[in-house]
C-alpha cells in the first residue's frame, strides 16, 4: 500500500493507531490536567489541540492567566498575557523564563503525556516542551511500526500550539537508535520497500523542517538512520561515553546513504569531513563527533536530559517567528531537493535494495551482528 501522508500512515495502523489517537492513552495525571478536559470541554468551545486565535498563548498552568476551562474569550487579564507573549512563547513558559517570582506555585499537574507502543511523549505544559522517548526494543531500530507511531505523535505535537520545542531521546540509555531496521529492507517485496521508504522520507522531512525547536539528547550509540534522526535536530547533546558511536556508516553495510542523508551531514560538518565520513562509513566516538561538529556538546550521561532542557530554554528565548523563518531559510533548499524528487528517490531505493547483491550484503551484515555476540 502506498503511503502519501501522515493520515495515510494513520490509516495503515488501522484501529490500533486511530484508537490510540482518539483515546490518547493519557496517563491519569495528564488526563486530569489536559486532554481529559479537552474532550470534556469541546462542547463548551474549549479547544486543546487547536486553540483559537488569541487563546494560543494561554496554557492550563499560566499563573496569572485562565485555565482551559475558563477560556472562551480572553479577559482583560488574559490579554495582558497575550500582550506579554510577543515572542510567541506559551504564557507560562514566558513567565518562567522571566525569572518567576517565588510566590507563584506551579501546579504539579503541568505535564501531560501520551504513549503508544513504541514512543513515549511527555509534555511539560509550563515550558511548552515535549520529550519524545523512543522505545523499540532491543535497539530502537526504526521499523515501519515505529516510524508510523512516531509520525502520529509528532503530528499531535505540531498541532498543539502550546508545544514550542521537542527533545528527542531514547528510552534505553546506551542506544539512541540503531538506525533503519535492516529487517524492513531484507527479503520483502517492492510494495513493502516503497511503503517503508515513504515513511523514512516523511519522518526526515517533518523533523528537519519542523517549526519547533528540536534538540537531540543522544544517550547512546547512534549509527546510520539513528545519526540521521539526530541530524534533523537544531542542537545535539551527547553522552560523553567513549563506548558510544555516531555516524553514517551505510557503506559498511554495502549500501549508500541517500543524497538527502548526505546533504544533511554536509550542512552540519562540511563537505570534506562528510566525504571521508561517508565513504569510510565512519562511526565517531563522542569526542571525535564533537571535534568535527557532528554533535554540539558532550556531557556526563546523567546530565544529557537536563542539559538538553537548559539549551532548549535558551533557544526558546529567541523570538519564535524570527527563529523559525531563519531555520526555514537555512533548511528549505535542502528539503526541497527531496520534495522535488520524492518519487524518483523511492524508485531508486526500491531498485537498489531489491538487488540480489545488496540483499546478500544486508544478510551478511545481520549475520555478523549476531555472531559478534557468540
Ligand atoms: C539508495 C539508498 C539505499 C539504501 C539506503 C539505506 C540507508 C540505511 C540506513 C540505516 O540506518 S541501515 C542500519 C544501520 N545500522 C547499523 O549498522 C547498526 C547495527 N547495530 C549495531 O551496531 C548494534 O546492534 C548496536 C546498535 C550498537 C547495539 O549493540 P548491542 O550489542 O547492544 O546489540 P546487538 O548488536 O546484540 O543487537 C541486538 C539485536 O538487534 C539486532 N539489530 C541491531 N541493529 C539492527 C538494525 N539496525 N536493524 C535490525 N536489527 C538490528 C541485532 O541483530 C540483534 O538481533 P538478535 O538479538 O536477533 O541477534
Amino acid at each position: 500500500m502506498a503511503l502519501r501522508t501522515v493520515s495515510a500512515l494513520k490509516r495503515r495502523l488501522g484501529g490500533a493507531g486511530l484508537g490510540l489517537l482518539r483515546s490518547g492513552q493519557i496517563s491519569s495525571a495528564a488526563g486530569r490536567s489536559g486532554a481529559g478536559r479537552a474532550r470534556a470541554g469541546r462542547g463548551r468551545g474549549v479547544a486543546w489541540t487547536r486553540p483559537r486565535l488569541g487563546e494560543e498563548q494561554l496554557g492550563p498552568t499560566c499563573p496569572v492567566g485562565p485555565t482551559w476551562e475558563s477560556v472562551s474569550r480572553p479577559s482583560s487579564t488574559d490579554r495582558k498575557c497575550l500582550g506579554r507573549a510577543g515572542n510567541f512563547l506559551p504564557c507560562a513558559a514566558q513567565h518562567r523564563l522571566e525569572k518567576t517570582p517565588s510566590y507563584i506555585d506551579y501546579p504539579a499537574t503541568a505535564r501531560r503525556s501520551f504513549s503508544n507502543h513504541r514512543v513515549i511523549v511527555d509534555m511539560d505544559q509550563s515550558l511548552g516542551v515535549a520529550t519524545i522517548k523512543i522505545k523499540n526494543p532491543p535497539v530502537n531500530s526504526l521499523s515501519l511500526e515505529l516510524l508510523t507511531e512516531f509520525l502520529i505523535g509528532w503530528e499531535k505535537l505540531e498541532n498543539d500550539k502550546s508545544c514550542k520545542g521537542v527533545i528527542l531521546t531514547s528510552n534505553y540509555p546506551k542506544i539512541f537508535s540503531a538506525g533503519l531496521d535492516i529487517l524492513e529492507m531484507c527479503g520483502k517485496n517492492a510494495a513493502h520497500y516503497t511503503e517503508y521508504w515513504k515513511a523514512v522520507q516523511e519522518l526526515w522531512l517533518k523533523l528537519y523542517m519542523s517549526n519547533m525547536v528540536v534538540i537531540a539528547a543522544i544517550n547512546g550509540s547512534s549509527p546510520a538512520g539513528g545519526c540521521l534522526l539526530a541530524l534533523t535536530s537544531d542542537y545535539r547533546v551527547m553522552a560523553d561515553n567513549p563506548k558510544y558511536t555516531i555516524g553514517l556508516n551505510e557503506t559498511l553495510l554495502g549500501i549508500v546513504a541517500p543524497f538527502w542523508f548526505k546533504d544533511n551531514l554536509v550542512n552540519t560538518i562540511g563537505n570534506r569531513a562528510s566525504e571521508q565520513a561517508l565513504q569510510l562509513g565512519l562511526l565517531f566516538s563522542p569526542a571525535e563527533a564533537l571535534k568535527i561538529g557532528l554533535v554540539d556538546q558532550l556531557v556526563p550521561e546523567d546530565k544529557v536530559q537536563s542539559t538538553a532542557l537548559s539549551v532548549m530554554s535558551q533557544w526558546l528565548k529567541i523570538p519564535d517567528h524570527a527563529r523559525q523563518l531563519t531555520k526555514t531559510m537555512m533548511r528549505k533548499p535542502t528539503a526541497d531537493l527531496l520534495l522535488k524528487q520524492r518519487e524518483a528517490d523511492i524508485d531508486n531505493f526500491v531498485r537498489f535494495i531489491s538487488r540480489d547483491g545488496i540483499q546478500k550484503s544486508l544478510h551478511m551484515y545481520l549475520k555478523a551482528l549476531k555472531e559478534r555476540k557468540e
